[in-house]
Formats: structure tokens, sequence, C-alpha cells
């Protein structure tokens, strides 16, 4: 048993998930910790994963790194939400925006809107940034400064908190688009910047020791490399955990339809295109396609199940649906493993990104699992004696995360009114998990809240399953009987203020072309 403090990690794998690892454990503790990281230069990365959680905010803070130190050099924009298009039924849209859910007299909007909404968009009554998506508007004036009103809740909320610690506490009003290769290229440079030791090699072997403790990882080119901690970014092969220590892949492709995608990245002529402050998210035949606007491209594809649709068939969607721009693009065909690793963390070796799990890219988590993950490390770091409790309380947090926002995706399938194929209609009999049957029935009579979601920090705000479950339409929700026999004058108040309040920020607000066009002074 090691007598010192593990101070000497080897990161295997440069896509976003390492380098991500590699510039937060370097800045969390600098000399006192060496940090190697080794990627191949054959094994290509994914290759998408662009658009984010708002939390996201928090790993760049703890980086010290402001907006307009790392946006322009990842081509990012801004994200109010996520457009959801045709999932109710052809030619409807809904919004999931980064917005609390406004309450009066002890009832949410949400209720209210059930027992007397003004219009038939729940979204846009109930949420000002609905709004301000179909306007695509920026969330940010000219002069910088964030739309004001309730959003400013950054004034109160503490500088400093890891995503772990806010936890939720406040809602800020936007996420982020950008180029995954960029992101991964710029941290790179702030990692070696900081004294990380990059090797592009393969890992042809991973040697265990009597244990079954990883004593050293063999490579092409470099030799064997050493260290006390093995952190396996390697992707979907799991080279470390999954193949070497042989830690078991729990696939929730049972209740998950989609395993595949097509992808493609499509110059975009920002001017005439603008650039939508969302992703859009446009069901299909057989899966939907996201479009993620960046500054200069869009990242597109198409996610679908390949038990009811081929690659080819899907790449000749895919190119349909973007048009001519998409001519002289190559797509990049990804086969995706949906679920998690039984244990992210085995003996001396954690697993971060794809190769600890991934649920499909529907409401953009793989990222938020990693920053989760990586902050879950730091927090469970291992001392001298390693001891089991950290890995476990690691291992527990991990797993309650990917297994709750496996839940919320189920939530979009099984709620979604689309009918008009046979993969829509499977939506409707595929096995969800008991206990998710257990909370639709709930929230039939009582609409999502703290009590009856998910029980364990999953990321995702009751809130969200209010969106989800308004805007997919196939799940009927009655208001509280309370209602019937309550006042509603306040809270028809507190529509028309949501409305007027939307309306001065559409009036007011750039577009986010011109805001973006401004900040990198594009004539
Ligand atoms: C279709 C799709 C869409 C997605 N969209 C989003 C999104 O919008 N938002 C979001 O948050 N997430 C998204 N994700 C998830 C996101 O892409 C990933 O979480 C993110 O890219 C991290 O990937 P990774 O670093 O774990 O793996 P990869 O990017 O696959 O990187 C693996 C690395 O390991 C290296 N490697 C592998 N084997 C070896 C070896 N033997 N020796 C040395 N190096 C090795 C490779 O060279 C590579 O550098 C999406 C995923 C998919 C599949
Ligand atoms: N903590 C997450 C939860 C969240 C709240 N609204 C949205 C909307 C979308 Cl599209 C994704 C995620 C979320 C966050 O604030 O990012």
């Amino acid at each position: 048993m090691n007598t010192k403090n593990p101070d000497k990690v080897v990161i295997v794998g440069g896509g976003t998930a390492g380098w991500m690892t590699a510039s937060y454990l370097k800045k969390a503790f600098g000399d006192r910790l060496s940090v190697t990281l080794v990627e191949s230069g054959k094994i290509g990365t994914v290759g998408v994963g662009e658009a984010t959680f708002s939390d996201i905010r928090h790993f760049f803070e703890f980086l010290d790194l402001k907006e307009e130190d790392w946006m322009p050099a990842c081509n990012a924009t801004y994200k109010l939400a996520v457009r959801f298009q045709d999932w109710q039924r052809p030619g409807h849209h809904f919004y999931h925006p980064f917005e609390q859910m406004r309450s009066v007299d002890g009832f949410s909007m949400t209720d209210w809107w059930l027992q007397d909404g003004p219009t038939d968009r729940f979204d846009r009554d109930c949420f000002v940034m609905a709004s301000l998506c179909d306007a695509g508007r920026s969330p940010r004036y000219l002069n910088g400064s964030l739309l004001r009103q309730e959003f400013d809740e950054r004034a109160e909320e503490p500088a400093g908190l890891t995503m772990s610690e806010h936890q939720g506490r406040t809602q800020f009003p936007y996420a982020y688009h950008f180029e995954a290769a960029l992101l991964a290229k710029f941290l790179t440079g702030y990692s070696t910047d900081r004294g990380v030791q990059h090797i592009i090699d393969e890992v042809q072997e991973v040697k265990l020791d009597e244990h079954g403790w990883i004593s050293h990882i063999v490579t092409k080119g470099h030799g064997d490399i050493s260290g006390d901690l093995y952190i396996d970014c390697t992707g979907f092969r799991g080279v470390l955990l999954n193949q070497a220590l042989g830690v078991p892949f729990i696939s929730y492709q049972g209740t998950l339809p989609n395993d595949s995608a097509v992808a493609l990245q499509v110059p975009l002529d920002m001017k005439t295109r603008g650039i939508p402050p969302y992703t859009q998210a446009t069901a299909q035949e057989a899966g939907w396609i996201w479009t993620i606007p960046l500054f200069g491209r869009i990242g597109t594809g198409y996610v679908y199940a390949k038990d009811y649709c081929s690659p080819e068939e899907a790449e000749r969607t895919l190119r349909e649906f973007v048009g001519p721009e998409a001519a002289d693009v190559e797509a990049n065909h990804i086969r995706m493993r949906i679920g998690r690793s039984e244990q992210s963390w085995k003996n001396n070796c954690v697993a971060i990104g794809l190769s600890s799990g991934f649920v499909e890219p529907l409401e953009s988590t793989g990222i938020f699992f990693i920053h989760h993950a990586i902050e879950q490390l730091v927090k469970h770091f291992p001392g001298a004696d390693w001891h089991p409790q950290l890995r476990a309380g690691y291992n527990s947090a991990v797993s309650n995360v990917m297994d709750g926002v496996r839940e919320f995706l189920v939530l979009h399938y099984k709620g979604a009114g689309r009918n008009d194929t046979q993969y829509w209609k499977d939506t409707k009999t595929r096995a969800i998990p008991d206990a998710l049957a257990d909370r639709i029935e709930r929230w039939q009579v009582q609409l999502p809240d703290s009590e009856n979601v998910f029980p364990y920090y999953h990321g995702l705000p009751p809130y969200s399953y209010m969106a989800i479950l308004l805007g997919t339409g196939a799940i009927e929700l009655r208001p509280s009987p309370a209602l019937g026999l309550a006042d509603s004058t306040a809270a028809q108040k507190e529509f028309a203020a949501i409305r007027d309040k939307a309306q001065f920020l559409v009036d007011t607000l750039p577009s986010q072309y011109e805001y973006f066009a401004a900040m990198q002074k594009l004539p």
C-alpha cells in the first residue's frame, strides 16, 4: 500500500474529457500535482459535443477564464434554450429554457396555466426566454451588460462557487455553443502552459499489479509511463477501465432508442441566416436532428436508432435537411455506447467522459457529466491510504447523475406526441424505469417539484420536467384541484408581467448576430 499522498496523475485521451480534466486538476493543485496527458495521434476524438448546460460557467470561472478569453478562440455563441421542433406534432415547437418557473400564491405558473393560461403556448406564457428565442435575441446588450430584471441573479450569487456547491440555487440565463476541437486546442494550451506534460502516442498495454491496480501503461514510442492515479478519457473504448480492469458497462439501450449518429460541420453565412440563440432538436422519422449555431458554421447531426434507419438513409436525410450547403461536407458516422460503467472509479483508475458513460445528446449532457465528474474527483481525491469510502462516494454521485439524466431523457420520448412512424409508436410501448412510471402517474395530478423528481442531484430542476411534459404533449396533466377554488387575479397579473417583460427585452436586445458581429468587429 502507498505511504505517500498520490501526486502523479496520468490521463489517457485528448478529447474534451482529457483536456477539461488536465486543465482543471492543474488549476486545482498547481505544481503539487504532476499531470501527464497521453493521446493517440491516430485515433480520432468523437468530433462532436458542442452545446452545454449553463453550469459550465463554473468550469471557466474555476480556470479564471472570462468569456472574452475563450469564446472567440472557440467560435462560441450563446444558448438560451433547446428548441424542440415537431416533437408534439409536425409544425409545433417549444423551448426548454434556462429560466426559473415563477410561482404565485404558492402554486407554479405551470399550475395556473393548466387552470387558465392566456394562450396555447405554455412556454411563452410562463418563460420570458421563449419569446427571446423566437425573436433570435442575444442575452447581452451591445455594451456587454446582461439582460436585466430577475435574470440579474448573479448579483446575489456568491462568486467562486463550484457547480456542485451552486447546485442550481439560482438560474443563470444562458449556456454556450462552442467548437469541440477548438475548445480542446484552447485547453491544451492552457494546460501545457501550466506544466501539464503532453505526449502524443498510443497506449498499447495497461499493466496491472497482483492486486489489480494499474502499475504502468505501455506506449508505442515512449516506453512505460507510470503514475499514482490513471484517468481513462479514451472515449467509448474505455481502454483502461472497461478493457484493462474489466469494469462492466450497464446499457441504457432498453429504455433509450437511439444508438447511432451522423454529423456534418456546415459553413454558415451568419449575416443572412442569423445566429439563433438556441440548440434545435428536430424530430425525424427514426430519431432527431441537432442544429448547433456557432460563429461561422453550424454543427448538425442526425441521432437515430439503427433498427429503424440505416447509416446511408440517415446521412441522406441529414443532407436533405441541411440543404445545398452540405454538398461538399464529409459526414462523420458514429456508433454510440449508451449507458454507464458499473463504477467509474476502480482501484487507481477513474473514467471521465464517454468512457464513464453517455445517455445520447438530446439535452447536451455529455460535457456536464465531465464537469461534474472532475469536481467530484477533486472532492474525493485519494490520500495515502486510498480509503475505499472516497471511491464509493464518487461512484455513487457519478452513477446517480447519469441515472437521473437517463430518466429525464426517457421522459422526452415517452411524452412525445409524435406517433406517425413505427419508431415513434414504439416510444410509447418501450420499457421505462419503474420509478419513472410511478413519477409520471404522480405528475398527472401533482406537477414535478423537488419532492417528486429523481431524488439525487442530476443537474435538472423540476421546471425542466414541466417544460418537457407540457411541450411534448402526450402525457395529460391536470391543475391542482385547489386552483378551482382560488382567486387567479394575481396569477393573471403575473402572466401579463411576463408578457410585458418579454416584449421589453425583445424590443431592446440586439440579435445574437448583431451582438457577436459587434464583439468581433465584423463589417
Ligand atoms: C453524436 C454525439 C453528439 C454529442 N453532442 C453533445 C453535446 O451537444 N453536448 C455535450 O455536452 N456532449 C455531447 N456529446 C458528448 C461529447 O461529445 C463527449 O462527452 C465529449 O466529446 C467527450 O468525449 P471524450 O473526450 O470522452 O472522448 P473522445 O472525444 O472520443 O476522445 C477519446 C480520446 O482518447 C484517445 N485514445 C483512445 N484510445 C487511445 C489509446 N489506446 N491510446 C492513446 N489515446 C487513446 C483518442 O485519441 C482521443 O483523444 C455528444 C456525443 C455524441 C456521440
Ligand atoms: N443545471 C442545468 C439545468 C437546466 C436548466 N434549464 C436547462 C435547459 C437546458 Cl436546454 C439544459 C439544462 C438546463 C443548467 O442550468 O444548465
